[in-house]
């Protein structure tokens, strides 16, 4: 660091100030500082500034001060993992967890996915790369492109479709960390999308690659909550707080009449969340053009429709929640 400002000056400013200095100079009575505002939100920045204008205010030779704050990306923030689990599969979770990654991407956040589902890896499909095979590195995978802005890594990008994966937990579990430990660059928030259940191969990911926090997928079936709240004890257990619960397959509407109808019950993930005093973060309908817009590789949340809407709603609560826990 070079620091031309007169040294009478750089002394009346304070240690917080001085340590995020890159360069200062005084000219004709201007005092221009160029401070590195890494990690530091709008309030943050205000402050700095005002104490560098408290600390020149009145001092010799000067008779104007001029801040300029640089984010300094070289030092990244540190990247956030956010689980998505269930109770029991076929809830909905991959869903949700894609349609989660679009949504924080819309909110600006820089998003990866990785598909920890070693039962049934429906990621490439739902994020349309399926087929396209990750590149390696010094044995470091690299995360495959979608054309929906999200990199995503998956298990069905290592084996062929349609194959089954019987691994034992132990090589599940490594072959998993390879996925969460590749080269992400600048991704700042990492959906994991878990296997459904509370096994050994959940324990040993959440154990190994400590997520900030889980979102609880389950639909509104009893037993389906039954599930989701063994699900919620176990993230609890292995101290991974819960962000919320999504209630998925919430309330048909029959494309055809319109009707209403509830076929898996309603309300009883929300109930089981307020008893349970963790957030409820939304409903997702049971809905026709959700599965087949999935099916064919285009998110909802990419879209404004109604479903797209529900998704993002939900997305802007988990993002509420990383800015509070930041
Ligand atoms: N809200 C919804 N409306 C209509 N279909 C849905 C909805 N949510 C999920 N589906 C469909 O239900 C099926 C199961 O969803 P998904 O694969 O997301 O569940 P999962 O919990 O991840 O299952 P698994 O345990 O197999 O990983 C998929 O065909 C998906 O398109």
């Amino acid at each position: 660091m070079t620091d031309p400002l007169p040294a009478p000056l750089a002394d009346l400013l304070p240690e917080a100030v001085r340590k995020r200095l890159s360069s200062g100079r005084l000219s004709d009575g201007v005092a221009t500082l160029v401070l590195d505002a890494s990690g530091l939100d709008a309030a943050g920045r205000e402050g700095l500034e005002g104490a560098v204008r408290t600390a020149l205010a009145g001092a010799a030779d000067v008779s104007e001060v001029r801040v300029a704050m640089t984010a300094d990306r070289a030092v990244p923030r540190a990247r956030r993992i956010i689980a998505v689990g269930s109770g029991k599969g076929g809830v909905g979770k991959s869903t949700l967890s894609a349609n989660l990654a679009i949504g924080l991407l819309r909110l600006g956040l820089k998003v990866g996915l990785v598909d920890a589902d070693i039962y049934g890896p429906s990621q490439p499909r739902l994020l349309a790369n399926e087929g396209k095979k990750p590149e390696a590195h010094d044995s470091k995978l690299f995360p495959v492109p979608s054309p929906w802005g999200v990199p995503v890594l998956s298990m069905g990008h290592l084996v062929e479709p349609g194959r089954a994966i019987a691994w034992r937990g132990p090589m599940a579990s490594g072959a998993l960390g390879q996925l969460v430990d590749a080269e992400w660059g600048d991704v700042d928030v990492l959906v994991l999308d878990l296997p459904p259940g509370t096994g050994d191969v959940q324990l040993t990911m959440v154990q190994k690659h400590k997520p900030v926090g889980v979102v609880i997928v389950s639909t509104p079936q009893d037993l389906a909550l039954i599930d989701a709240t063994r699900a919620m004890n176990f993230f609890e257990q292995a101290h991974v707080p819960v962000i919320g619960m999504v209630e998925n397959m919430s309330g048909y509407v029959c494309p055809h009449c319109g009707e209403s109808s509830d076929p898996f019950g309603h309300g009883g993930a929300e109930a089981v969340a307020h008893a349970e005093e963790v957030p409820f973060l939304g409903h997702i309908p049971l809905d026709l053009s959700i599965r087949q817009d999935s099916d064919a590789g285009k998110p909802p949340a990419a879209t404004d429709s109604p479903q797209g809407k529900a998704f993002l709603a939900i997305a802007r609560k988990v993002a509420a929640w990383l800015e509070q826990t930041a």
